[in-house]
């Protein structure tokens, strides 16, 4: 398969409908769900020429992890939907790729198991704050123990998003023998609750809690980022969920450079939404991302084809990046800079 829109049309093809829905689908109207690529498809890159480009350059470093290039693997739930294997399968995928895993906080394997089945993976922990301190403390610590590097706490959900393809599907449910293995508490298994009393009193005790660095994802008014800078936040992920929580909230791309100049280099500001092509990765980083994140083509391709599956569609957009970034007379993504986006409707 030679692009992640193929992926897509095979694992559609392989999955029970109502679970490709949950996969693909997003809340409301699915504004922002189509917005998210629409909008990088308004952008057009402006090249650079003969400019005697070196050896390409796409590592990065972030939080202290290390990354082969600049497209993570973003945190989505339920992988065992998609592939047997589940959580395993993409871990074993992104060692391959040499990125970043961000594990959910509702994988189907546990993520001690997820990082026992890809030693040396680098894994960061995506966290819904519970409102029991406790509990989410038990969590953070399976994530430290594990070897987890950072934690990616996410703050767009006050409460679930109203899913209209879930509802009408009857899906709310993982099948019999399917659990949120992280939410397992004896011999029971937690509801993962969404709280609107969150606050950032709880990012200030989750510092407490852990030296691990805190990445909030979901930030998407920069007054809030300044507000993350304030409260020891070490990176942002700006997001919108995937379209998957408040419909009609601009498209991600259109979201960042606002949130990075916000920031102002303070941090690294990451992105994820909408990311379908190498071109996709290289306006995002163009305008300020460190870099970005992919959810459903990595589920797409561990549908199609489990490990092998997830780990083409990472090694594919690697590939479509260095084109790009050597069509844009680049060698390095340090290179990219805002004046090679523009507008181009
Ligand atoms: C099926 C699915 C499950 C997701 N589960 C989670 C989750 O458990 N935690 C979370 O923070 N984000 C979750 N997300 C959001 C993703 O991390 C990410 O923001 C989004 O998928 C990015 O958009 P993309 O799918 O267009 O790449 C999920 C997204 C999808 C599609
Ligand atoms: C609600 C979760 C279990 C997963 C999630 O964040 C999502 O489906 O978007």
């Amino acid at each position: 398969m030679e692009s992640l829109g193929e992926f897509e049309a095979a694992a559609r093809s392989r999955l029970d409908p109502a679970y490709y829905d949950y996969f693909a689908g997003g809340a409301g109207d699915e504004v922002t769900l189509r917005a998210n690529e629409a909008a990088f498809d308004r952008l057009a890159l402006l090249p650079r020429v003969l400019r005697g480009a070196g050896k390409l350059q796409l590592d990065v470093t972030l939080l202290g992890s290390h990354a082969a290039m600049p497209v993570l693997v973003a945190p989505t739930a339920f992988h065992r939907l998609a592939d047997p294997e589940g959580e395993r399968a993409t871990a074993r995928a992104a060692r391959t790729a040499e990125t970043i895993m961000i594990v959910s906080m509702a994988s189907t394997v546990a993520v001690e198991d997820v990082a026992a089945a890809a030693p040396g993976a680098e894994l960061w922990f995506q966290l819904y704050i519970q409102p029991d301190p406790a509990f989410t403390e038990t969590l953070v610590r399976r994530a430290e123990a594990a070897g987890c590097k950072a934690l990616v706490v996410t703050v767009d959900s006050p409460t679930l998003g109203a899913r209209a393809r879930d509802r009408r599907n009857g899906f709310h449910d993982l099948p019999e023998g399917m659990y949120c293995e992280n939410l397992r508490d004896g011999a029971r298994v937690r509801p993962i609750v969404m709280s609107p009393e969150l606050s950032w009193a709880h990012i200030d005790q989750l510092r407490d809690m852990t030296a691990l660095p805190i990445a909030l994802k979901g930030v998407a008014h920069p007054a809030d980022a300044r507000l993350a800078l304030d409260h020891g936040v070490a990176a942002l992920l700006v997001s919108n969920h995937g379209g998957r929580q408040l419909d009609t909230v601009p498209a991600a791309i259109d979201l960042l450079p606002d949130i990075v100049s916000a920031v102002g280099g303070a941090i690294p500001v990451l992105l994820d939404g909408g990311v379908r092509r190498g071109t996709d990765v290289l306006k995002a980083l163009a305008l300020g991302a460190a870099a970005v994140a992919v959810g459903r083509p990595v589920i797409w391709g561990l549908a199609a084809d489990g490990e092998r599956g997830a780990g083409r569609v990472l090694s594919l957009l690697r590939s479509e990046v260095e084109r790009a970034l050597t069509l844009c007379g680049c060698a390095s993504i340090d290179e990219l800079e805002p004046g090679m986006v523009r507008r181009a409707c």
